[in-house]
C-alpha cells in the first residue's frame, strides 16, 4: 500500500536522507535507529510533508499527485511537539481529524460526531472533552492528539514518538490499538525510541546515518543483528517468554540473574 523510494533529502542545504526505500503493505512497523538516525525524517517525506527526489507511491498512485482532500483522508499524522491546537477544546482538537470527511463548512455529520467519540473513548480522553488542550498534561495531550489520527478513519497511520510522555499502562493499550487496526487491515507506521516496544511490531525498519538498512521480523537474528550494529553494540538482547527484551549494555546485567533456564541472550 505505501512504496517509497528516497534518493536524496535535504534540509537547511544538508543531506539528511538518502538511500532510503520500502515498501509496506498492512501489519505494524516500526522505525528505529540512532539519534539523528532519519526516522522523523523519512516519516515526513513519507506523509508528503517534504520535498526530496525520488518517489513515495500511496496504492500504487504517487503521493505527489494526490489532492491535499485525498492525501488527508489516506493517511492520518501523528507528529512531535504540536503546539498549534493549544488553545482549542480536546473534542476540537479531535475533530480536525474529520475534516477531511466533511464537505467545505459543514458542521460535523452524526458520522463525525460517532468516530470522534469513539476515538476518544479508545484512548480515554472523552472525560476531559471540553478542557483545552493547553490545560492537560502531556499524557493527556497526546492521548487526544492520537484520538485526533484515530478519528481520521485512514488505511494509513504515521506516528512519530507516539509513546511520547505515556505511561505503562496507556503504552500497552497504544499497542493493543495499533494491533486492532492492524488485524483490521490498516498499514501503521510509527517512528519508536522504546526498543522493546518496537520488538513488539511486526516488522522493524532500522535505519541509520539518513539510511533505511534493514527492514526484517524481530524474530529474525538478521534484525536483532541490524539493531546491534547501528546502535554500535551497546545492546544487551534477551528473549524472555519468546519475547526479545532489550537493555542498554553499559547497564549492569541484572536481568541475566531472573532468566529462567531457557532464557537466551543476543549479544
Ligand atoms: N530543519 C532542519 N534543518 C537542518 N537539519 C535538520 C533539520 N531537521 C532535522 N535536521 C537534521 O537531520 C538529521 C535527522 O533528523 P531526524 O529528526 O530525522 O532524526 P531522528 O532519527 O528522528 O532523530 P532522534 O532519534 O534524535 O529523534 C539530524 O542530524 C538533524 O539535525
Amino acid at each position: 500500500m505505501i512504496n517509497a523510494d528516497i534518493r536524496h533529502l535535504a534540509l537547511g542545504g544538508k543531506t539528511i536522507l538518502g538511500d532510503c526505500k520500502l515498501q509496506l503493505s498492512g501489519g505494524w512497523t516500526a522505525i528505529v535507529g540512532p539519534n539523528g538516525a532519519g526516522k522523523s525524517t523519512l516519516l515526513k517525506a513519507l506523509a508528503g510533508l517534504l520535498p526530496f527526489e525520488g518517489k513515495v507511491e500511496l496504492r500504487g498512485r504517487e503521493l505527489s499527485k494526490w489532492s491535499g482532500r485525498e492525501r488527508a483522508r489516506a493517511l492520518a499524522w501523528l507528529g512531535q511537539n504540536e503546539a498549534s491546537t493549544d488553545e482549542l477544546l480536546a473534542e476540537e482538537v479531535v475533530m480536525l481529524g474529520r475534516l477531511p470527511h466533511r464537505a467545505w463548512l459543514a458542521p460535523p455529520s452524526a458520522a463525525d460526531v460517532a468516530a470522534v467519540e469513539r476515538a476518544m473513548r479508545q484512548t480515554q480522553c472523552w472525560e476531559w472533552r471540553a478542557r483545552p488542550v493547553n490545560q492537560l498534561s502531556g499524557g493527556e495531550r497526546q492521548r487526544v492528539l492520537l484520538a485526533r489520527a484515530l478519528a481520521t478513519e485512514s488505511a494509513l497511520l504515521l506516528m512519530d514518538e507516539p509513546l511520547a510522555h505515556l505511561d505503562p499502562p496507556h503504552q500497552a493499550d497504544w499497542l493493543t490499538l495499533v494491533r486492532e487496526r492492524a488485524a483490521a487491515g490498516a498499514t501503521v507506521i510509527s517512528v519508536l525510541h522504546e526498543l522493546n516496544i518496537a520488538l513488539q511490531a511486526d516488522r522493524l525498519l532500522v535505519m541509520d546515518a539518513g539510511r533505511t538498512v534493514h527492514l526484517g521480523s524481530p524474530e529474525d537474528a538478521a534484525t536483532r543483528d541490524a539493531l546491534q550494529q547501528v546502535f554500535q553494540h551497546r545492546l544487551q538482547m534477551i528473549e524472555l517468554n519468546g519475547q526479545w527484551l532489550v537493555l542498554p549494555a553499559a547497564a549492569p546485567a541484572r536481568i541475566s540473574n531472573v532468566l529462567p533456564l531457557h532464557g537466551r541472550r543476543h549479544d
